[in-house]
């Protein structure tokens, strides 16, 4: 299985997704410029955190026009896995790939602890390895990590349960304490939190492992032994 981590002027976990691909799941990686314009090779895009082109106009405004986000808008339609992490999300929502907004954050301060999280959906490719309701600890590390939505949206969302991910102790004001949320069809997920600073007990948590290595064992259970690579 082969992972692409996308860099844009201003990315600053890209570095951090890349190492937890390769030390949870030893996997091929590479990192891809937001210039790209070919993600075929690719059955996992990682879009990462950071201040995508210094967070101007809005986070993720300006990253979304970047030639490589009509390459992931088709990866997504291929039904190929995308997750999008913090700036990542922000860029998702953006480019219309998920629903709804970030906004920024009630308090109005940029906030960075660890958050603990509840598992809402564990049938998704990125969560199967967590127990439904799961507890999870996972850092936190934004300005703008709102999430809004209208009430539309949001029925939306629990009906097919889209909502991946809740804080337990909301610290940015979410709309329903939503911490992630998947597209309709499960294989575009967006989240404010940092599963790749979770990867080891050295960071804090090892929380974050299970997103990994539930990844690769829902793309080798669609590909089949034969083809794992
Ligand atoms: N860690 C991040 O990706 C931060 C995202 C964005 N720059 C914010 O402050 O909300």
């Amino acid at each position: 299985m082969r992972f692409a981590v996308l860099v844009f002027p201003g990315s600053n976990c890209d570095i951090d997704c890349y190492k937890a691909v390769e030390e949870t799941i030893g996997q091929p990686v590479d990192y891809v410029w937001h210039t790209a314009t070919d993600l075929s090779p690719y059955d996992c895009i990682l879009v990462p955190g950071g201040f995508s082109y210094g967070d101007y106009l809005r986070c993720g405004a300006i990253s979304r026009f970047a030639p490589v986000m009509n390459e992931v808008a088709k990866a997504a339609e291929e039904g190929k896995y995308i997750l999008g992490i913090c700036n990542g999300f922000q860029i998702l929502t953006e480019a219309g790939l998920l629903p709804g907004a970030l906004r920024r954050n009630a308090s109005m301060k940029f906030r960075c602890h660890d958050s603990v999280l509840k598992v809402v959906n564990n049938s998704t490719p990125f969560t199967r390895e967590y127990a439904e309701g799961q507890e999870i600890v996972i850092p936190i590390a934004h300005g703008e990590g709102n999430y809004y939505c209208d009430e539309e949206t949001l029925k939306r969302l629990r009906d097919n349960r889209q909502i991946v991910f809740t804080y337990q102790d909301n610290p940015n004001g979410s709309v329903a304490d939503i911490a992630g949320i998947c597209n309709e069809r499960g294989n575009v997920i967006g989240m404010m939190p940092h599963p790749e600073r979770a990867v080891s007990s050295l960071l804090g948590s090892e929380d974050g492992k299970a997103m990994f290595t539930s990844i690769l064992q829902a793309w080798r259970d669609t590909h089949g032994a034969a083809n794992v690579r």
